[in-house]
Parts: structure tokens; C-alpha cells; sequence
């Protein structure tokens, strides 16, 4: 079952010249992100630009998210990944979808108006209230961490 999201579209392009996001197979995580953009954008290495994504959602509930992230084959083969690593996306965010995209590689990558540049994923949350203690009940790992229980 399929959780309904508002969508608005912000560019006319998307949802004619380019279809909207829609998950590429049934068992699907993610649906790719175009870049809406006017013309082919050239990002000289280590450049990263914000790149529209042509329309905006409300999600409009708090145990839920969105989270922006990179596709495997641009990030992997083309060395284009996020400006932020990942993005996400309130649930009480009303304006428009943004990618930042990074050019990590050492050559420059053109990007064509509506390529297909992310991934958007939806995600349950959990807000936390902290309740305040003094000490905790004793755990297995303790304060051990960052690379404490070694590598084999
Ligand atoms: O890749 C992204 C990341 C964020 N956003 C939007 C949705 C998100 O809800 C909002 C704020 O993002 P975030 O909280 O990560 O950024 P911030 O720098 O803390 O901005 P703010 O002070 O507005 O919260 O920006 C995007 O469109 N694309
Ligand atoms: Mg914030």
C-alpha cells in the first residue's frame, strides 16, 4: 500500500516533457529526482550547484520523512553525489525540492536538463522526547565506540 504525498508541480516541464517520479519497479526504494533545469549545467571538478527539482511536496506528517540521495551510477561512475551527502526533507517542508549536486571527481560533468540526478526515499520517524537521568543502567558496550570492538 502506497502512502499518499501532496505534490505540487513548480515547473510545467515536469509531468510533460518529463514524467513525474514514480518508483522504476514494484520493489523499488527510491524514485529518481530530474534536474529541472534550463539548460545543460557544467560542474568543473569539486563544483557543486543547487538544482531545482521542478516541484515541491508536503508530506504534512511527522513520523515521516524524505531523504535525498545519491544515485549509484552517477555517484559511482561519474562522480556526481550531494553537496550534503544526503538531504532530507521536513515533513512540515513546503518549498521547492532542491538537489545540491558535487562533482567529487577530477573531470567536469555536464548535466542535461531533466536528467534524472537523485533519489528521493521516504523513511518512518520517530521524535524523541529526552527524559533527563544522571547515570544510565549499566549496557554490554559501555562508552566504547568509534572502532572499539575492532575490525575482524
Ligand atoms: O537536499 C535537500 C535538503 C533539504 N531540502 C529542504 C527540505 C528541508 O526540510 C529543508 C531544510 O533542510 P535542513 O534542515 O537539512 O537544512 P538547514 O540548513 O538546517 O536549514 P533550516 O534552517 O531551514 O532547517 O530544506 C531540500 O530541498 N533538499
Ligand atoms: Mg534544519
Amino acid at each position: 500500500m502506497k502512502t499518499p504525498i501532496e505534490l505540487k508541480i513548480l515547473d510545467p516541464r515536469l509531468g510533460s516533457e518529463w514524467p513525474l517520479p514514480e518508483y522504476a519497479t514494484p520493489g523499488s526504494a527510491g524514485m529518481d529526482l530530474r534536474a529541472v533545469i534550463d539548460a545543460p549545467l557544467v560542474l568543473e571538478p569539486g563544483q557543486s550547484e543547487l538544482v531545482p527539482t521542478g516541484m515541491a511536496i508536503h508530506i504534512g506528517d511527522a513520523s515521516l520523512a524524505a531523504t535525498i540521495l545519491p544515485r549509484s551510477g552517477l555517484g559511482h561512475k561519474r562522480g556526481i553525489v550531494l553537496g550534503n551527502l544526503v538531504g532530507l526533507i521536513d515533513s512540515d517542508y513546503q518549498g521547492p525540492l532542491m538537489c545540491s549536486l558535487w562533482n567529487r571527481s577530477n573531470q567536469s560533468v555536464t548535466i542535461e536538463p531533466g536528467e534524472r540526478v537523485a533519489q528521493l526515499v521516504f523513511l518512518p520517524v520517530v521524535q524523541a522526547a529526552f527524559t533527563q537521568v544522571a547515570s544510565f543502567d549499566a549496557s554490554e558496550r559501555g562508552e566504547g565506540g568509534f572502532g572499539h570492538s575492532g575490525t575482524q
